[in-house]
């Protein structure tokens, strides 16, 4: 497309070149990129700290043409260790180095951090492509893409870039333009106004890492379980009393082995013993019975022998086969969690973690306040389970399905709503429901259906749509709206599309609502080999539905038959989503042996192990 600037993002990193998820900062710079440029087309890449690499894809993304790339930002590779060599590539190629931009950079840099200074990434131009060396954080990124944020359509204008297009990008970066973008920012792929002339939706379609940041950024935590979590101090030392650790035999470890007098029994729950005792005599105890306060040592039953009952059947003397020594096997006070010591040592918020521990210093949570969530499903065509079969119909698997992922996840569904493809019931409902929840996540009528009333209904009901496509199969026409402190997910009808969107884009959202760290927000993902033969990739990245096989320590993933977007199916046996990438001339194909990232949808994710 004419109207289009082309960026390269290159992560040069030996790691994620081996494993793509743990690139932080290449998608990092694809999201500022497309926020400060409505018409970015940006072109990807991952190399290892290759030198050879790194130029030769410099030296083919300066000669690309039709559309030419304007400009490259490399991500690592920037520093002082041996196999950092990002800067030795890049100058190569240079016409014109840029120092002042790189130190105007630099400069910047260092008033954050001092360890600036152990960059060493070069600025220059080559051809009519500007080059910029970013150091390899997603930190750095953020900080030196804001620095040359303001100075990037001068610069391209200047290297000579078409001078118009150049004039509307900075137009657009000042906000001067007048039109504003449905979701503030738009990525390459076509849209339109969607009106009769223009049939495209005007929803941009953005990338899914783009698409979780705009949740990130939009949804307001809730602390609270965060706070309490931090803040808990022990009311209570644990254990509250010395404690045996075994079963055997209490006594003064100034005392030597030989034989002692058995003069009672303690058992766990007995009062503590407070009257002293002599060196040749001894308690028999058990484990978490409080140990007698004149007593220092406790002896296991296997380290002793028993010499005389008394006649009602009682010990009467033993015999200790070691040498007492003081503090053996007595758990002291506080030693598991002394009071007035924090509770967590780190914020976890699995409810088994935080109502045990809590439980274990006699407290529960309390009144903190869970995510409220009303589920709608939208379908003239739906009918209840319990519903006669009729023609023209469908099941509603969507309303169950959403809410028993829910439950799953440890969250709790406060409505659910069957709704017809009517705009007016459809705002009306959705006016009522979302005053009584912080979410509303819904299925249907969201894509460009003249019955997709959803989005219309959002926007006449005040709702900001964050966005309204992504760039993903299934669940293309995902739409994600807010308003003040409510949530609205538009997850797309087809069951495998609601699916996936729930997993990918819907959970991390609750989870980061009710306070979760953002890396613990989304699914785990992992790895994983692909076993099917061939599988022809999509345009758009894909998320199939796949099984699991452990075989030799090394996970293979298969994908469950056909994974059309109507076929729920495909979700029985689903262990993981495994990552697809869109297709590329290169790469049309996905084959046996591939290794891609998946995301684990259940505890129990292996399937099979061989
Ligand atoms: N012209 C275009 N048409 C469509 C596009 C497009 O880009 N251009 N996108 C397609 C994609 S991709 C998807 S996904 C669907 C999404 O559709 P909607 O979100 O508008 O959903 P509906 O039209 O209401 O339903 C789609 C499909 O799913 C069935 N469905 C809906 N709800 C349920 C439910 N609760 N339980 C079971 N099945 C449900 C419904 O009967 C339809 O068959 O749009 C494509 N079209
Ligand atoms: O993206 Mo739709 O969700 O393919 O079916
Ligand atoms: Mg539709």
């Amino acid at each position: 497309m004419a109207d289009e600037i082309v960026f390269a993002v290159l992560t040069i990193s030996d790691t994620c070149s081996q494993d793509a998820g743990q690139d932080r900062s290449g998608p990092r710079l694809v999201k500022l990129i497309c926020d400060a440029f409505q018409n970015a087309h940006i072109i990807t890449a991952i190399l290892p700290d290759e030198r050879e690499q790194i130029s030769n894809k410099l030296r083919e993304l300066i000669a690309q043409k039709s559309p030419s790339v304007s400009a490259i930002i490399t991500t690592g590779g920037t520093g002082f260790a041996p196999r950092d060599v990002t800067p030795e590539a890049t100058k190569i190629l240079l016409d014109k180095e840029c120092p002042q931009l790189a130190q105007y950079i630099a400069q910047a840099s260092l008033q954050k951090t001092h360890f600036a200074a152990l960059t060493r990434g070069v600025c220059g131009i080559a051809g009519s492509t500007l080059i910029l060396n970013f150091p390899g954080s997603e930190k750095a990124v953020t900080e030196c893409f804001e620095v040359v944020r303001e100075l990037l359509p001068h610069a391209l204008q200047l290297i000579g870039n078409e001078l118009p297009l150049v004039r509307r990008v900075h137009a657009e970066l000042q906000g001067s333009n007048g039109i504003a973008p449905p979701s503030g920012h738009i990525c390459p792929h076509k849209t339109g106004k969607g009106d009769d002339s223009d049939r495209n939706s005007p929803f941009a379609m953005i990338p899914v890492v783009q698409a979780l940041e705009i949740i990130f950024q939009t949804v307001q935590q809730q602390r609270a379980v965060a706070q309490l979590l931090n803040e808990f101090l022990s009311p209570v030392d644990i254990p509250p009393f010395r404690a045996s650790i075994k079963d055997g035999y209490a006594m003064k470890s100034t005392g030597f082995s030989g034989t002692k007098k058995v003069l009672g029994y303690i058992a766990a729950g007995d009062e503590i013993i407070v009257h002293d005792l002599e060196e040749d005599e001894c308690y028999k105890i058990n484990t978490g019975a409080p140990v007698p306060h004149y007593a220092d040592c406790v002896v296991q039953v296997e380290d002793t022998k028993l010499l005389k009952r008394k006649k009602t059947g009682e010990e009467d003397l033993v015999e200790i086969l070691i040498e007492p020594k003081a503090n053996l096997d007595i758990r002291p006070v506080g030693s598991d969690l002394r009071k007035g010591s924090k509770l967590f040592p780190s914020v976890d918020h699995s409810e088994v973690v935080i109502k045990s521990v809590l439980s274990s210093v006699g407290r529960n949570l309390g009144g903190v306040r869970k995510p409220k969530i009303g589920i709608i499903s939208t379908g003239s065509e739906l009918l209840a389970p319990e519903q006669a079969e009729e023609m023209g119909k469908i099941y509603d698997s969507n309303t169950t399905m959403l809410a028993e992922l829910l439950q799953y996840f440890g969250f709790e569904c406060a409505h659910k709503l069957v709704l017809s493809d009517d705009l007016e019931a459809v705002k009306g409902k959705i006016a009522e429901l979302y005053k009584n929840v912080d979410f509303i996540i819904c299925s249907g009528g969201v894509s460009m259906g003249d019955k997709d009333y959803i989005k219309p209904a959002l926007q006449s009901l005040g709702f900001t749509i964050n966005f309204g496509r992504v760039n993903m199969k299934p669940g293309k026409p995902m739409t994600f709206a807010s308003k003040n402190e409510n949530y609205f997910f538009g997850l797309p009808g087809n069951p495998v599309s609601a699916f996936v969107t729930f997993h990918l884009f819907v959970l991390p959202a609750i989870r980061w609502f009710a306070g979760w760290q953002r890396d613990k927000c989304e699914l785990a993902s992992l790895p994983i080999t692909l076993q099917n033969d061939s599988i022809a990739l999509d345009p758009r990245p894909e998320y199939v539905r796949a099984a699991v096989t452990s075989r030799n320590g090394r996970l293979y993933a298969t994908v469950n038959g056909s994974q059309m977007s109507s076929r729920l199916q495909s979700i029985v046996g689903a262990d993981v989503l495994v990552h697809l990438p869109g297709r590329t001339a290169s790469k049309p194909n996905a084959v046996a042996g591939d290794v891609y990232r998946a995301s684990v949808l259940r505890y129990d994710f292996i399937s099979k192990y061989e």
